[in-house]
């Protein structure tokens, strides 16, 4: 079975092809046989393509003047065409799966891609704008090329959070918001479920015995306190605005501020803007969303990148708190994502906080380089574990899945 993967984040669009045997699925992740990333942080308004085959055939390239759906469009193509051909033509493949973010009160599950999805997909954007625009895109690039011929499956975000217990759902504002569906919903729950499921096999317990704290850290980051191998309470909200300070996100703000904005003259798109696009990193740096960037910046000295750091840190700090308290204790906090899995300081700086637990990192092996392994001492009550997230991997799994199903009704 041919799968192709789509996963569209605010800041890259991802892509995988695996071939799969829907009777044997491997408990680790495979090697794709094609993989693709564009990504769109560095300059403004140029896409950088990258391509590489399980053959080792590598293309790198620098998009500058087509649209998000072209550059998509582009990107597949190499799945076909030039020294990165893995298959002779779009039709061979037996499945698309894709990420989508928001999947509001109506998606619980992921499901096959039909014109209602679709028309929910498309008003589910107007609380996750920076997102359900660009996974439309995905689907809509596939449907281009292929028309209907190949099933599509929605793999949601919010799935994994949708059965948090009501009072971490609940936002305090008058009863009827809530029945208006507006309440806390959750975001990156496949690579939450993902590096859940993984940390129980690192630790070699039983998911359903842990207390989980996974700290999702790219340019969209969020925290999830995972007991049972479920989601009980996450810092993320109706929209991936809220919760933690991000790449230009600013995350939880006095509801105030806005209010105040308002008052001044600012609209609605304005305001979206600030919040949105030109907070987090980006905001209090003036320099970058990307971590990377900040780092630098800080060892020359820059004071706004250091402070931009330490608010990250702080809050980071306290959302880690509230997951525990939540949980009622923790058996170990899972770093994962771009900032995550390679910030070996910003690890160090966050679990100093937690060192009244009983919590040590190992320097060195918070330093090495391989994801996937625990970086906490050995006598450590607590443990520290960085893990690779492969919310590809986990979205094809769910195309074997869904299309088992179909077939045995
Ligand atoms: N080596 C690194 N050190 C620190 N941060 C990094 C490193 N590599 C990537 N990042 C950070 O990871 C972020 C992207 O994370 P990623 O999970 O790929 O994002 P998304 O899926 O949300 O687009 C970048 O903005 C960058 O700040
Ligand atoms: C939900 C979300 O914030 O996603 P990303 O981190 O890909 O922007
Ligand atoms: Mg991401």
């Amino acid at each position: 079975m041919e799968i192709l993967v789509l996963n569209a984040g605010s800041s890259s669009q991802k892509s995988c092809l695996y071939i799969l045997k829907e009777d044997a699925l491997p408990s680790q992740p495979p090697q794709p046989l094609w993989e693709a990333q564009i990504d769109w942080s560095h300059h403004q308004g140029v896409a950088e393509l990258k391509v590489k085959t399980i053959h080792g055939a590598v293309l790198k390239e620098e998009l500058k003047t087509q649209s998000r759906l072209e550059t998509v469009e582009y990107m597949l193509q190499t799945l076909w065409q030039g020294e990165t051909k893995v298959i002779n033509n779009l039709g061979e493949i037996d499945c698309v799966g894709h990420r989508v973010v928001h999947g509001g009160d109506k998606y619980h599950d992921s499901t096959l891609i039909t014109k209602e999805v679709k028309e929910a997909i498309a008003d589910f954007a107007k609380f996750a704008p920076v997102h359900n625009p660009v996974n439309l895109e995905g689907i809509e690039a596939i449907e281009h090329i292929l028309g209907d011929k190949i099933p599509q499956i929605a793999v949601f975000d919010t799935a994994f959070h949708a059965k948090m217990p009501e009072a971490a759902i609940v936002y305090p504002l008058p009863y009827e918001f809530y029945e208006h569906g507006i309440r806390r919903y959750g975001f990156h729950g496949i690579s939450h479920q993902y590096v859940s499921q993984r940390a129980a096999q690192l630790l070699g317990k039983d998911l359903t015995s842990l207390k989980l704290v996974t700290c999702h850290l790219g340019n969209g980051c969020s925290l999830a306190a995972v007991k049972n191998g479920h989601s009980i309470d996450t810092t993320m909200g109706f929209t991936p605005t809220a919760g933690l300070m991000m790449g230009t996100r600013s995350g939880d703000i006095d509801p105030g501020i806005i209010i105040d904005l308002l008052r001044r003259g600012h609209t609605g798109e304005q305001i979206d803007d600030i919040f949105n696009r030109r907070s987090g990193f980006l905001g209090l740096s003036g320099i970058s969303a990307d971590m990377r960037l900040i780092e630098e910046a800080i060892a020359k000295g820059n004071n706004r990148a250091q402070l931009a750091y330490d608010v990250y840190v702080h809050i980071l700090r306290s959302f880690i708190g509230a997951m525990i308290a939540s949980l009622s204790g923790v058996d170990a906090l899972v770093f994962t994502a771009g900032v995550g899995e390679n910030a070996a300081n910003l690890r160090a700086d966050v679990c100093q906080s937690f060192e009244f637990l009983g919590l040590k990192l190992d320097e060195e092996k918070n330093n090495h380089k391989p994801v996937d392994r625990d970086i906490s001492t050995p006598d450590s009550p607590v443990k520290v574990l960085v893990i690779h997230t492969q919310e590809d991997w986990a979205i094809a799994q769910e195309c074997v899945r869904l299309t088992q199903l179909v077939a045995s009704h």
